[in-house]
């Protein structure tokens, strides 16, 4: 029953995937997350007339994709949107039922089914009411990738991904001094490092690779200091036109 609301709201087929992974790990939340999907269901507001453009950007934890982010906010017309940082608020949202199943994600440096990541972009890409956007921390697996193809494929134009390229040492140093400059973060420690970074290479690298083959990653040397990274990256924007 609840597959056949969920479909008609969100329009997608039956989330197979979505619903293994939390039967496995879940199971006694599975209707908060058929009522997430359903009161987080796009509703029929139209994009803004221009088909919005999309930059995923991605790099492993702590690589500096929000720090490039806020740069390049503040020199091109673009509305940064991190799907952690989407996750997280939900997360912290009062009254937010699905808090505890997130913060699972996070702390366990696992990443959340699309549905769930995807709704809300789409929500924040609309509300927003713009049309440039750098999409921060995803897609990082094949159900991010799929879900995304199903659900923006018509609704968005990916231009490129720009991937920070950064050692494991060095995204582990950042992480830890995040953590210990008092970021807040439950996932900057030591622990949750070693997951995400096992994640990262699993299912995140295979992703960035894919678009590699299809000559869509733009490589930007992660380890300098941030403005050096910047040059590099205020360099690939301006030959793409922006
Ligand atoms: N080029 C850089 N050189 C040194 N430190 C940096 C650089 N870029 C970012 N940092 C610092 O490293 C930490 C992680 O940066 P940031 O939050 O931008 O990474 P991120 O890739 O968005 O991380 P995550 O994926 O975990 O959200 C921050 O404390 C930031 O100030
Ligand atoms: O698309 C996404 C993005 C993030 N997550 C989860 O959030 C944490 C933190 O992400 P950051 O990009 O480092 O802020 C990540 O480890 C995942 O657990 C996700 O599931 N899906």
């Amino acid at each position: 029953m609840w597959r056949a609301i969920t479909r008609a709201a969100v329009n997608l087929p039956v989330p197979v995937t979505l619903t293994q992974q939390l039967q496995r790990q879940h199971s006694t939340n599975l209707h908060l997350l058929q009522k997430f999907i359903y009161t987080n269901k796009v509703s029929g507001i139209t994009m803004a007339n221009e088909t919005p453009k999309v930059v995923f950007v991605l790099g492993g934890p702590g690589a500096g994709k929000g720090t490039q982010c806020s740069k390049i906010v503040d020199r091109f017309q673009f509305t940064h949107l991190s799907a952690g940082d989407l996750l997280r608020e939900e997360r912290s949202r009062e009254g937010s039922e699905f808090g505890s199943l997130i913060e699972d994600y996070i702390r366990n440096g696992k990443i959340v089914p699309v549905e769930v990541t995807c709704s809300l972009l789409e929500n924040a890409m609309k509300n927003s009411g713009k049309t440039r956007f750098l999409i921060d921390g995803f897609p990082r697996n094949q159900d991010n990738l799929d879900g995304w193809n199903r659900q923006m494929g018509d609704k968005a134009d990916m231009q490129f991904v720009l991937f920070f390229d950064c050692s494991e040492d060095v995204c582990v140093q950042r992480c830890l001094g995040r953590g210990q400059s008092g970021s807040g973060r439950s996932d900057d420690n030591m622990e949750s490092l070693k997951k995400r970074i096992q994640t990262y290479n699993n299912d995140s690298l295979p992703i960035i690779k894919h678009f590699e083959n299809d000559g869509k990653v733009k490589t930007i040397d992660a380890s300098p200091d941030a403005d050096k990274v910047f040059s590099e990256v205020e360099r690939v924007f301006v030959a793409s036109g922006f």
